[in-house]
């Protein structure tokens, strides 16, 4: 048994949570580099609670700059347990509509131009990514999200794609018709594998925000009406997070899937080749196997 801490990482429109006692923004120091932003800590009908904001407060860093190895590491360094991401999407399926929320159980990643993995030669690690989020922690946001009135569509592959650009009418259509994708972003990866690595339970939320470029009956996608819809669900994201603490309980038993047993058999490098500053950087995601 251990106590829960719970993490969320805001996407687009998302840049605070409200009602944590004892709030308090705090910058957290990383050996990956800085976050990308203060991380606001307080606590929740008794469950500490970590925010932080993905682009930071007032939307800067573009999809491919999030500090995502920093972000992971400084949620793990607060001790976090349960990492929840929240982002805009756009919908590959009708019945996945703006407004509703999928509970995202898989990923493709089509980014080319990210840090994505807290390994490296001196310390070489493979995680298992055949199930990438957590089913516990997912059901728990799938219920949440219920509870605030969201429509919820549990399961569904979310591609994830470099940007900042959106997708050709081609690439909609391909990831659509052919890949099988649900969804679409540009930030759920590399987040969710360093999550993994970093033994995190992960989550991920996707709001859906248009139908990219595919649908015959809605236009391209465009950033104004993407945030007017963001406007109405960041709302009930909050409302969603929120319930989240209650659900979960102030302390948790080991994960039954095993995110928190990630790294119990993936370190490769032998304890007398590993090198010793990135061991050292990997103290806090990678000290439980490595010390
Ligand atoms: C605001 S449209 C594109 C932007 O929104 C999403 O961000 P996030 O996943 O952090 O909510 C999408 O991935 C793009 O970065
Ligand atoms: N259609 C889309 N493609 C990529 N990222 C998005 N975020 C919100 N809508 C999106």
């Amino acid at each position: 048994m251990s106590k829960t801490k719970i993490g969320v990482i805001g996407g687009s429109g998302i840049y605070e949570i409200d009602g944590l006692q004892n709030p308090k923004w705090q910058q957290v120091e990383s050996p990956w580099g800085t976050a990308s932003d203060e991380l606001l800590t307080g606590e929740l009908d008794g469950v500490e609670m970590v925010f932080l904001p993905r682009h930071g407060r007032g939307h800067v860093h573009a999809p491919s700059d999030v500090p995502y190895r920093a972000n992971i590491d400084a949620l793990k360094r607060l001790g976090v347990t349960d990492v929840i991401s929240v982002s805009a999407c756009g919908s590959f399926r009708d019945a996945m509509a703006p407004g509703h929320f999928v509970i995202v159980d898989q990923f493709i990643d089509r980014t080319r131009q990210r840090a994505s993995s807290f390994f490296s030669s001196g310390c070489v690690g493979h995680v298992s990514l055949a199930h990438p989020t957590c089913p516990r922690l997912s059901a728990a946001c799938a219920e949440a999200a219920r509870a605030e009135g969201i429509t919820v569509h549990e399961g569904g592959t979310y591609l994830a794609m470099e940007g900042p650009q959106f997708s050709t009418l081609a690439e909609s259509r391909m990831y659509r018709e052919s890949w099988g994708a649900d969804v679409i972003g540009m930030t759920n990866m590399p987040e969710a594998k360093l999550a993994r690595e970093a033994e995190l339970c992960y989550a991920s939320v996707a709001m859906i925000t248009d139908y990219d470029s595919w649908h015959p009956d809605h236009g391209e996608v465009d950033v104004t009406d993407i945030i007017k819809t963001l406007m109405g669900n960041s709302a009930q994201a909050k409302g969603m997070v929120a319930r989240l603490p209650q659900l979960l309980g102030e302390t948790r038993d080991a994960c039954p899937h095993g995110c928190d047993r990630a790294l119990e058999c993936a370190i490769l490098t032998a304890p007398d080749a590993r090198d010793p500053v990135l061991v050292g950087k990997l103290d806090a995601v990678a000290g439980r196997v490595l010390r």
